[in-house]
């Protein structure tokens, strides 16, 4: 049957942060209880990020995702070689999404890539409460992102909070200024700009350019995520003032992520 409705319902694409932030909020609780109880020492993320790689335009977060709602199928399955090709390229922390639905993770890809590398290790999920902070230190996280744009201000002040508890880094993302504002409000130290608007999946590279200066002074370290592509796109991050970059899809649609990586650095011939 079809009918025509002039109140039609906005049609919501899968793979946006609402539709995700909905299953996540669906889900909580559903998970059994990490195995693992107590963790290895932390590793520094906020020195990572701060602390220059030699030879490098800026620090690199690399990431690793079999698929994404935006880019789709990544041509990697072992996402622990590719965590080690970053690491000897000089990423200064892996970025591993343990989400399973849109970006094929799960926690045992964040175990498998802890025990592989020796640099830290950001556990990349859309975490709804303070528990699954918890979860990701017992699961061996050093950091986990936390996303300003999707969290009310009492659930991003008491995640933060419990980050600092159980010695986990938070990186919490913002899309806008104003979502920036409310993560250092909320007691964050590291800040993530965004340049993918996960209600649309649109990146502008231009976002983080604009936002970073403003926060200079009041953040430990500032983090220009999605969409960076070439060795310009670096530069431009840290004359803004960024410490690091985050990176994913224009490493992995290489069939040589590590290579990828050095090119994006300027360190390899190719890069642009
Ligand atoms: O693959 P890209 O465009 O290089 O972007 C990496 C990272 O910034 C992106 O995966 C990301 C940023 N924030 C997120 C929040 C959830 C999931 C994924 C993300």
């Amino acid at each position: 049957m079809t009918t025509t409705s002039s109140a039609a319902k906005p049609v919501e694409s899968p793979g946006t942060l609402d539709v995700i932030m909905a299953r996540k909020r669906r889900e909580l609780g559903t998970r059994p209880p990490p195995t693992h109880g107590a963790h290895p020492p932390t590793r520094d993320f906020a020195q990572a990020l701060v602390r220059r790689v030699p030879g490098h335009p800026v620090n690199v977060i690399a990431e690793v995702k079999r698929k994404s709602p935006s880019g789709g199928a990544f041509p990697h399955a072992d996402v622990v070689a590719v965590a080690r090709s970053y690491e000897a390229a000089g990423a200064c922390a892996i970025s591993v999404l343990t989400d399973g639905p849109d970006f094929g993770g799960s926690l045992e890809d964040l175990v498998a890539v802890r025990a592989a590398v020796s640099i830290p290790v950001l556990r990349k999920d859309f975490l709804v409460a303070a528990s699954e902070v918890e979860e990701s230190a017992a699961w061996g996280a050093d950091a986990v992102l936390l996303i300003a744009d999707a969290l009310g201000d009492t659930e991003l002040r008491e995640m933060i909070a419990a980050a600092k508890q159980v010695r986990v880094a938070a990186l919490v993302e913002a899309h806008t200024e104003a979502h920036a504002e409310r993560a250092l409000a909320a007691g964050a130290s590291i800040i993530g700009l965004n340049n993918r608007n996960l209600a649309t999946l649109k990146t502008d590279t231009g976002t983080a350019l604009r936002v970073m200066p403003t926060l200079r002074s009041r953040s430990t370290a500032l983090v220009a995520e999605s969409g960076l592509k070439h060795l310009a796109d670096l530069t431009a991050a840290r004359d803004a003032g960024a410490n690091a970059v985050l990176v994913g899809e224009s490493l992995l649609r290489d069939a040589d992520p590590g290579r990828a990586l050095r090119r994006l650095l300027g360190l390899e011939g190719g890069g642009t």
